[in-house]
């Protein structure tokens, strides 16, 4: 019986398994200082089967233990022990305590014992024991180290069992390439191609399927670094001067030249004081070995000098300067160019472009950036019920709240919007509408009127006027989804309810905008967290839970569901600060497992 074992490190781990009176502990005692002499950093986990102790009665480390500490550690300057006391059922879990190892102190976890878990091993086998062999059985065999009598397939690495070189060679190796798996996101960057018979389409083959048919807008423009704010940038910036332009210091103190004099090996020897450097200006001469000039932050370091100490660790008198400490060559000085160089690409085509890279373009001296068309979004509601907010609510009737949240997401994303407003259920108003709409703009939303029952107007107008699809997606909220072409504009039919716009807008639109707009490389965010909720969905579906996450006090994310999840229900999303994806492969998950979270505090 196998079972299943995922490494939770960030390194490699490594089994060694036999038959008890194989020799893996002698093997391990000389493996260990072949691979530590080889600068290979160990840990070595092992599975005993007896109720160990590592302590032993009157020390206080165990008295306190037996006196009922569920955690005992001791330490020393040369080592400290944790001793943990946790009767668990069966066998410990691996993963588990791997988890306590510090693994960036270490570079590969041997492993002894945990025959059964699917984790890579070396089996060892001795012919003489008459023992069966483990990898006829158990494909997580990596190679068998054997004496000369045991028989081995072809196809598996076969190491000597008396050559601890030969084994430690095959370790290193086995550390060097490993790779840890890829991380498996919810929804998986590459949608499975639809099959013919398929009802409904995945959420990764539904964003396929319409972003082949976005194209990125062409035409740019510039505009002042002001205005750059949200816009994404056309054309490669390149640098046209070094920043910064010259060498200057980084404190507020003296700069003199490096020697082996005021090194730590040597005793500090006074510097003769020559002057002083603002900020701006430039000190006229050069200096020579032996000489100082007091310096300011920013100042330019003179001809001479390569070296910077802070004035709070110097001593100024009867000009001279005492270094107080050791210091290194070049320490406190900002080179030239150091930060972008001349001619360098200082912010690639297809930048979003935020406070950071306004401050960038501006420290080129650039007073304007060219930036892709501003996208041009109209929107529009639809459906006898939605009424315009500010007029009386007429009876059973709803306020329209689907144009604002668009609105809000689309101007957040840098466009430019059309507000349509809300637009009668008949052919003829939609066929104006929408011919009108898609003259002034790359992308027309509207929200409602695409579930099976009522979509009819939308589809007769845009059958003639354009092209449509109604898809269904396997996710919730948000399963019926309209994407088309209106003339020339690309069309997004959003379902009706309020939740369903927020999430399909986030899932679909957004993508489809950052690409009209020509942002490069935009991969939706993912971030780990551990829910503090049982959140249901159902396998074959994407299930978006409004969530709210906070860093919790074991450093980790926790996020917990907002509660109540209709689809209609905005207040759900005004709790949250994330969406809490799960994946199709996934059931229900419980409290303590861990879950992907979009947080969306940048968009809504
Ligand atoms: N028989 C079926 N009924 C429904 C299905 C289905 O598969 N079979 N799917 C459900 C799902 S899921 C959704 S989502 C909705 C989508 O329906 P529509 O896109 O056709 O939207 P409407 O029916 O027009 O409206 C749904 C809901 O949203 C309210 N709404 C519409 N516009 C606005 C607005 N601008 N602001 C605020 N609220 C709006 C509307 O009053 C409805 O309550 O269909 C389900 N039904
Ligand atoms: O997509 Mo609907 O929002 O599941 O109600």
């Amino acid at each position: 019986m196998s079972i299943p074992f995922s490494n939770p490190l960030n390194i490699p781990v490594l089994g060694f398994c036999a038959y008890s009176g194989t020799g893996k502990t002698t093997l391990l005692k000389q493996l260990i200082p072949e691979l530590n002499r080889r600068g290979v950093r160990l840990a070595v986990i092992k599975h005993a089967h007896h109720n160990f102790d590592v302590d032993i009665p009157g020390k206080d480390s165990y008295e306190m233990r037996k006196a009922g500490a569920k955690q005992m550690l001791v330490a020393s300057h040369v080592r400290w022990a944790l001793m943990t006391e946790d009767a668990v059922e069966g066998d410990p879990k691996l993963p588990h305590l791997l988890a306590q190892i510090e693994a960036d102190k270490v570079d590969i976890v041997l492993v002894e014992g945990f025959k059964k878990l699917e984790l890579p091993k070396i089996e060892l086998h001795r012919a003489a024991h008459g023992k069966p062999l483990i990898h006829t059985h158990d494909d997580n065999i990596v190679a068998i180290a054997c004496c000369d009598e045991t028989e081995t397939p072809a196809e598996l690495t076969r190491l000597d069992l008396n050559n601890v070189g030969q084994i430690a060679d095959f370790v290193i190796e086995y550390q060097t390439n490993w790779q840890a798996p890829d991380i498996e996101l919810p929804i998986p960057a590459e949608a499975t191609p639809v099959s013919d018979e398929q009802k409904f389409l995945s959420v990764a083959q539904g964003l396929e399927q319409l972003m082949a048919m976005v194209k990125p807008l062409t035409d740019s423009e510039q505009v002042a670094i002001d205005d750059a704010a949200n816009r994404v940038l056309a054309s490669d910036a390149i640098s046209p001067v070094n920043v910064p332009q010259q060498t200057n210091s980084a404190m507020d103190g003296y700069a003199f030249a490096y020697s082996q004099d005021n090194s730590p090996e040597h005793p500090v020897a006074p510097l003769t004081l020559m002057g002083e450097v603002l900020a701006g200006h430039e000190y006229p001469g050069t200096l020579a070995a032996g000489e100082a000039v007091r310096i300011m932050t920013g100042a330019t370091v003179p001809q001479g000098a390569d070296t910077v100490e802070a004035r709070e660790l110097v001593v100024e008198q009867d000009g001279q300067v005492q270094l107080q400490g050791p210091v290194i060559a070049g320490q406190h000085v900002r080179l030239a160019g150091e930060d972008i160089a001349k001619d360098a690409l200082a912010l690639a085509k297809g930048h979003r472009i935020h406070a950071a890279e306004q401050g960038l373009l501006a420290s080129l001296g650039l007073a304007t950036a060219d930036v892709v068309k501003q996208p041009t979004i109209a929107v529009f509601s639809t459906g006898d019920e939605v009424s315009q907010p500010g007029e009386p609510l007429k009876a059973n009737c709803i306020y329209d709240s689907n144009r604002y949240t668009i609105k809000s997401m689309a101007q957040k994303l840098g466009c430019h919007v059309i507000d349509l407003g809300i637009i009668e259920d008949s052919e003829e108003a939609l066929t104006t509408a929408l011919s009108k709409a898609s003259v002034d703009a790359d992308i027309v939303i509207s929200s409602g009127g695409v579930s099976v029952g009522n979509a009819d107007y939308i589809k007769t107008v845009l059958a003639k006027i354009g092209e449509i699809n109604f898809w269904r997606i396997n996710m919730r909220p948000g399963r019926p989804l309209a994407f088309g072409k209106v003339n020339e504009s690309l069309f997004f039919g959003l379902p009706g309810n309020p939740v369903a716009v927020m999430v399909s807008f986030l899932q679909f639109v957004q993508p489809a905008i950052r690409k009209l707009a020509g942002e490069i490389n935009y991969t939706p965010q993912y971030l780990p967290a551990i829910t503090d909720t049982m959140l249901r969905s159902r396998t074959g579906r994407t299930e978006f839970v409004r969530g709210q996450y906070h860093l919790s006090n074991d450093g980790r994310l926790h996020v917990a569901s907002t509660g109540a999840q209709g689809s209609g229900m905005l207040n759900s999303m005004v709790k949250a600060n994330c969406l809490i994806v799960i994946g199709e492969a996934e059931d229900s998950v419980v409290p303590g497992q861990q879950v992907y979270i979009q947080p969306f505090a940048e968009l809504l």
